[in-house]
């Protein structure tokens, strides 16, 4: 057990990028941060976005996990000290949870003495998350491709085009992940399979090679975005912009509802976002974020 405080700082994710349902993910410069010492009751002092959710005692992501964690390790639960800030909009597809269940996680590793290396911190809030993508991505940074299996998380990440940026339009309210997976069907035709297949495997050779222009084609998806239209109606709105002027490649951010649209370059955004905006829905008032994708972490 440690006494020792603790800080760490975590980056919102993008998971599936269109194609790479549970498999692939980009992580972006906004971030998670947590810090944390050992006290005589818990408290947190939140600040940033949805600070009720960070800050709230009860029913809190992050006091749940880190106590789970503990207890399932037969470790006593140490209250904490917390000071959260975050930047990561809640339950909008940029990975809100995986982070916290990183941090939750890693908090319990330290205070807990577990002893867990990182491999074994990016498993346990996989399988908490119940599929790697987003934690992956948040945990290792850059593009990450990811696999989960009995042995735990297989992850390999790469650093995206540092000149190339993301678009994320939120929509008012935000979608829990569960309720974006339940649309989603059990079983698929082989030509559905087939076209994630080609576009995964294109996607991921896009970033590689770091070449814009193959986004349009390697971006599409028939697993996911076309089920998730019904909840994220923004999706349907701003897919046909993909592979037009400025806005290479479209898809839903996570699990939605809101999107995400990569761009070549800075230059790139003002257009971008005009162009988004002539497409909404009559009425719809989105947030768009800029940003910068983040690096691989050393
Ligand atoms: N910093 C945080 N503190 C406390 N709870 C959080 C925090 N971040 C996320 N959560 C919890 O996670 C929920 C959102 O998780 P959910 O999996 O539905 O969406 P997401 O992770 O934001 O999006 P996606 O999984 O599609 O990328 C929030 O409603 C909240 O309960
Ligand atoms: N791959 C996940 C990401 C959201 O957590 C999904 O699409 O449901």
């Amino acid at each position: 057990m440690s006494s020792e405080a603790f800080r760490i700082k975590l980056p919102a994710t993008s998971a599936n990028l269109g194609p790479g349902f549970d498999t692939l993910a980009l992580a972006l410069r906004l971030y998670l941060e947590v810090e944390a010492e050992a006290a005589a009751s818990f408290s947190i002092e939140a600040s940033g976005r949805n600070q009720d959710i960070c800050g709230a005692l009860e029913g809190n992501l992050l006091l749940e996990t880190y106590s789970k964690t503990l207890t399932a390790a037969g470790r006593p639960v140490t209250p904490l000290r917390l000071r959260v800030h975050n930047e990561i909009p809640l339950g909008m597809g940029c990975g809100s949870s995986a982070a916290v269940r990183l941090a939750g996680v890693s908090l319990a590793a330290h205070f807990g003495g577990l002893g867990w290396d990182g491999a074994r911190i990016l498993t346990e809030a996989s399988r908490l998350e119940g599929h790697p993508d987003n934690a992956a991505a948040c945990w290792l940074g850059g593009f990450t491709a990811s696999g989960m299996d009995e042995s735990g998380v297989q992850a390999v990440s790469f650093a995206a085009p540092a000149e190339w940026r993301a678009l994320v339009v939120m929509p008012q309210k935000p979608l829990a992940t569960t309720a974006s997976r339940a649309v989603l069907p059990e079983r698929y035709s082989r030509a559905d399979v087939v076209v994630n297949l080609q576009s995964v495997a294109l996607l991921t050779a896009a970033f590689a090679a770091r070449r814009a222009d193959l986004l349009v084609h390697a971006m599409r998806d028939r697993i996911h975005q076309p089920y998730r239209a019904e909840v994220c109606p923004l999706l349907p709105a701003l897919l046909p912009l993909a592979g037009q002027g400025g806005i290479p490649g479209v898809a839903l951010s996570g699990a939605g509802p809101a999107v995400l649209a990569l761009l070549a370059s800075e230059e790139d955004i003002a257009g971008a976002c005009e162009r988004i905006r002539e497409a909404l829905p009559r009425g719809e008032t989105v947030e768009i974020l800029a940003c910068e994708l983040a690096p691989r972490r050393e």
